[in-house]
């Protein structure tokens, strides 16, 4: 009866005029929240939030919420994720959303989980990968963009719905996923001619289809030498990583440096250069001053 009387109502805002579904909702809200209490929760939780939701689904084009979505790039250890952590402790009401590297490393199979004792590496990508590129590259990359597309084009979280300025921070991208890591693979011959281009055209597909949901306003670039990242790769002493050469990251490092320092044109996405180079992992003076370049940089997209 209750819910009855609120749908007619929504449907009577839109005979009379027509409002943008945010004051839509801000009626439906205003409505719900005079209405009885004991029927409040049930309409938050099972009709106004899944509504934010589906209204804010496609923020590019939903004129009401303009999220502001960047990604943070950078060679394999330079900082990327212990900057995250700091970002996200100092803008608590950004969104920050770390790479899947966990599902690379334990790929669901169902055949695999049927094994009576499946090889333990089997199931973990990343290994596979480090172990034998040329076997596992294609294969990885197949796996890391599509986790990147399913990331990228999840729902804007519910905690940015109601905020002024919204801001999302990707660890990695699509874009990174194919200009870093698809590219040096290739040129590393562990893409064979054939892998590289039908990898290709299914990226350029999904960015084509998927354009305006995937992009970005902005890239941060987290540099540092090759050695530093070496040294922090040791440091952090990921199993999976231990045959990782220098010569991979300095290779890494040319193509960042080439995608976001060289290329006049990073599809016209602003970039900001920032030293990773200092260990700002323990000192607040430090990681406050690269936090504020950030904050500076968003102000200005
Ligand atoms: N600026 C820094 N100063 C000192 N140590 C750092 C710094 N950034 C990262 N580290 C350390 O280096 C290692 C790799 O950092 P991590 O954030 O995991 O890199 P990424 O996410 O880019 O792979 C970790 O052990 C981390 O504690
Ligand atoms: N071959 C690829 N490897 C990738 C890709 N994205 C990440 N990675 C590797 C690099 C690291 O070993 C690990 C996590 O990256 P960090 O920089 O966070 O250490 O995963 C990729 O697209 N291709």
């Amino acid at each position: 009866m209750f819910l009855s009387k609120v749908w007619r109502l929504l449907d009577a805002t839109e005979t009379h005029c027509y409002i943008s579904q945010k004051t839509k909702l801000n009626l439906f809200c205003t409505f719900v929240y005079r209405g009885k209490n004991e029927q409040i929760n049930l309409m938050a939780n099972k009709i106004v939030k899944p509504l934010l939701r589906c209204i804010a689904k496609d923020v590019k084009s939903n004129k009401g919420i303009q999220v502001k979505r960047l990604s943070v790039e950078g060679n394999i250890a330079v900082g990327k994720s212990t900057f995250l952590r700091l970002l996200s402790s100092t803008f608590q009401e950004w969104s920050v959303v770390t790479e899947p590297l966990k599902k690379w490393q334990h790929i669901h199979n169902s055949t695999l989980d049927t094994q009576i004792s499946p090889k333990p590496a089997m199931n973990n990508l990343l290994q596979l990968m480090y172990d034998n590129p040329s076997r596992w590259s294609y294969t990885f990359q197949t796996v890391s963009c599509m986790s990147r597309f399913k990331t990228q084009l999840e729902p804007i979280p519910e905690k940015l719905l109601s905020q002024q300025d919204p801001v999302q921070i990707f660890e990695r991208s699509i874009y990174s996923d194919r200009n870093i890591f698809a590219k040096t693979l290739f040129e590393l011959n562990h893409l064979n001619a054939m892998e590289w281009t039908m990898y290709q055209e299914w990226h350029s597909f999904l960015l084509q289809e998927f354009s305006k949901r995937v992009v970005l306003d902005g890239i941060v670039y987290l540099r540092a030498s090759p050695e530093k990242c070496f040294e922090r790769l040791h440091r952090r002493a990921r199993s999976e990583e231990m045959t990782v050469q220098l010569e991979y990251l300095e290779k890494l490092h040319e193509q960042h440096e080439k995608w976001l320092t060289k290329e006049t044109d990073v599809n016209s996405i602003p970039v900001l250069v920032l030293d990773g180079e200092e260990e700002f992992e323990n000192n607040a003076r430090a990681s406050d001053v690269l936090s504020s370049k950030v904050k500076a940089f968003i102000a200005g997209l």
